[in-house]
């Protein structure tokens, strides 16, 4: 069998000079967010969706947030496969408009993510339908991790200090897995998360998985209750500084981001961007915790679908920000 073609794209790495300005070192951001779907999700789940196809998979279901479903969805597309993305209630129209468009059967279920994952693992149970798992699966996180290849292929020399965004924690047990494998497992990672979606802190903070009772974060993306162990165990193989930021210095980030650099993207990639915006690095250099000189930074700008002008008023109307 030819080996093939991923799903997504290889992503340009834009040095961003404003960034760096408030950095006060050079920040790199690996642009997920002009990936094909519009997340960098499709890295895992494509590459989980082609190999389930390749065991005969009849029917995709996936439970997701949103930019999970798009990129199940659009795999589905590509190999020819029916799929059906099960949402939590409310999700917004841009959404559903891009899941029927690429031909995804769409069902709301639930308040949040969990309760939407239950009822897909339900319909799982059909003969020849597999569940396409938001963020914890092995073939998910290596899929992830291709992010890191095409960064030692752009960069060469190891960063002083990447970050990006937890919800599940699929993209972070991706980067580790991809950061082993090109022998950068000491280099440190920033786990953004914001508050009321902070399973991840919790659960570092507990030293043990740790159940949210209820997703508050205007950062639905983020909203898995529970993180992937695997997300936890990483704690134990890097150097992973997990931090959280209030859904105002996300959305703050994502007002100075389009200003800096005119890209609009979600409160869950506000987050990350945040770890710069809200001055969060600087503390954590302050504080000893960070090398006062990092070389180089990158910043995964993971993106996500469901942020537009609109989105971003009502968001702010919310913050009682003009
Ligand atoms: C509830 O939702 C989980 C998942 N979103 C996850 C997500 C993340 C966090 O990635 P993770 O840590 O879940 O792998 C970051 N940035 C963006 C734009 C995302 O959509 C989904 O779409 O189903």
């Amino acid at each position: 069998l030819e080996e093939q073609r991923p799903l997504h794209i290889v992503t340009p790495l834009l040095e961003s000079w404003k960034l760096s300005m408030a950095a006060g070192t050079t920040v790199f951001l690996k642009l997920e967010n002009v990936q094909p779907t519009g997340s960098f999700k499709i890295r895992g789940i494509g590459r989980l969706c082609q190999e389930v196809a390749k065991k005969g998979c009849k029917h995709f279901v996936c439970p997701s947030g949103g930019n999970a479903g798009v990129a199940a969805a659009y795999a589905a597309r590509n190999l020819g496969i029916p799929t059906t993305v099960v949402l939590p209630k409310g999700a917004n129209s841009t959404l559903l408009q891009r899941l029927e468009r690429e031909g995804a059967e769409v069902l709301m279920v639930g308040k949040v993510w969990d309760e939407a994952n239950l009822k897909a693992q339900e319909m799982a149970k059909t003969d020849g339908w597999v569940n396409i798992p938001s963020f914890d699966h092995p073939m998910i996180w290596e899929g992830n991790g291709s992010i890191v290849h095409e960064l030692k292929d752009t960069l060469g020399t190891r960063p002083g200090v990447i970050i990006l965004s937890v919800g599940g924690g699929g993209l972070l047990a991706g980067v580790v897995a991809g950061m082993k494998q090109v022998g950068w497992q000491d280099v440190p990672i920033i786990a953004m998360e914001t508050r009321g979606a902070d399973s991840f802190n919790q659960a570092v903070q507990a030293g043990r998985l740790v159940t949210l009772p209820d997703i508050t974060s205007m950062a639905k993306s983020l909203g898995a209750k529970t993180v992937a162990a695997r997300a936890l165990e990483c704690t134990r193989e890097c150097q992973i500084i997990s931090e959280v930021v209030d859904d105002e210095e996300a959305v703050e980030a994502i007002e100075r981001f389009l200003d800096d650099e005119r890209m609009l993207v979600e409160p869950a990639c506000g987050a990350a961007l945040a770890a710069i915006y809200s001055g969060c690095l600087g503390r954590l250099q302050a504080e000893g915790r960070l090398s006062p000189s990092l070389g180089f930074i990158v910043v995964i700008v993971c993106g996500g679908n469901s942020i537009h002008r609109a989105e971003l008023k009502e968001l702010q109307a919310r913050l009682g920000r003009s």
